[in-house]
């Protein structure tokens, strides 16, 4: 649904100052239908790189797809057009304060010079839609911030579009409304099947809703893939930063003192095995000791869940020979699961 490929943007340089790389090496691919999110911290390049989506930016190079519509070579006009088609929502909802609800999700379709009655036969399913029908006439000042980020919603829905993005759309809100709005959003993508590209700094928004997630920093996507993949087995630092508050993978830190990174006297090594979707619930732990007859000392489990599959991790002591260790190790991997030296639990008195 959208392509971008090898994008760089680069700002010109402001008050003597250098350029800014705001984006460098881009390359993504979303398909259709998905929930795509984007990660990473201020600065990092996510808005300019959503804005390059429906040219709100336009990029310094490369190529930027929607709907098999190459974008970079509209005329203004044609850009115009294509931009009916895909949506956007806001931090800061951007709504008219003094435009009604109903007005402001009509406005796009009034400037479309849509006639009346066929303006009331759009607005009002999309009221009902995002649970707003009964504050049809209120004004942005009496309304809530997730009521306010409703209205957003459908007025970004008012023109029927097949992308919707979202540009820290929950950020000004509190948990609770932010949820609800996740689960609209989420239910907006089944429902009509859109395809939304979200970004975010926030590593809950993007375990809640979205399919596939990119990871950015210095105007460069670091890491990308399936949301369940990238927390199961995270590569980069900035990638375990963001995932490890949400997903429990390390290691409680009264045991993390007996851990060292290399083999000692009556060291034994700690593995991290990790579980992935229906494998989670397989007795893999007990097949290894009753086939190698080797002991394992539990120091650490969780099963938590992304994207609705259980997904666990359990740290353990191996009680035996390299051997031993290695055998196990072997049959983890034949059973398709995660497994990773941590490191050597050094007798608890070393
Ligand atoms: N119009 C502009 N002119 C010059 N530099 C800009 C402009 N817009 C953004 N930048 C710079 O480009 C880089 C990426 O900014 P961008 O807003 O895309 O990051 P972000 O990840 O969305 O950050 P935040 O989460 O704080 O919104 C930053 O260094 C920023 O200062």
């Amino acid at each position: 649904m959208i392509t971008l490929t090898n994008i760089h943007k680069t700002y010109a340089a402001r008050g003597g100052g250098a350029p800014v790389h705001a984006l460098a090496d881009i390359d993504l691919s979303i398909g259709r239908g998905e929930v795509f999110g984007i990660i990473g911290r201020s600065g990092a390049g996510k808005s300019t790189l959503l804005r390059t989506v429906n040219l709100l930016e336009s990029p310094t190079s490369g190529s930027v797809t929607v709907d098999g519509v190459e974008m970079t070579t509209l005329s203004a006009a044609e850009l115009r057009q294509a931009r009916h088609s895909i949506g956007m929502i806001f931090q800061h909802f951007n709504l008219l304060s003094s435009r009604t609800v109903f007005d402001n999700v009509a406005l796009p379709l009034e400037l479309a010079g849509m006639a009346k009655a066929e303006i009331g036969r759009t607005v009002e399913p999309l009221l009902d839609l995002v649970g707003l029908a009964d504050k049809r006439n209120r004004y942005p000042a009496e309304l809530s911030g997730g009521q306010k980020q409703r209205v957003g919603i459908a007025r970004a829905l008012a023109s029927k579009p097949k992308v919707l993005l979202s540009d820290e759309a929950t950020s000004a809100l509190d948990p609770e409304t932010t949820t609800q709005i996740l689960h609209l959003l989420g239910d907006i993508n089944r429902r009509l099947g859109l395809t939304i590209v979200l970004i975010t700094h926030e590593i809950a928004v993007i375990k809640e809703i979205c399919h596939k997630v990119a990871v950015m920093e210095g105007g460069r996507v670091i890491e990308q893939g399936p949301v369940f993949d990238i927390f199961a087995h995270p590569r980069h630092p900035t990638t375990r930063s963001f995932v490890d508050p949400v997903i429990n993978r390390g290691i409680p830190d009264s045991l993390r003192d007996r851990l060292s990174p290399r083999p000692g006297a009556g060291s034994n090594p700690v593995l991290r095995i990790t579980f992935t979707g229906e494998k989670a619930t397989t007795p893999v732990i007990s097949a290894i000791s009753r086939q190698l007859n080797l002991d394992l000392n539990i120091w650490h489990g969780q099963i938590d869940e992304i994207q609705g599959a259980p997904f666990g991790t359990l740290v353990v002591e191996a009680l035996g020979d390299q051997a031993k260790v290695d055998a196990a190790m072997a049959l983890v991997k034949e059973n398709n699961l995660g497994v990773e030296v941590l490191g050597h639990a050094l007798p608890a008195n070393h």
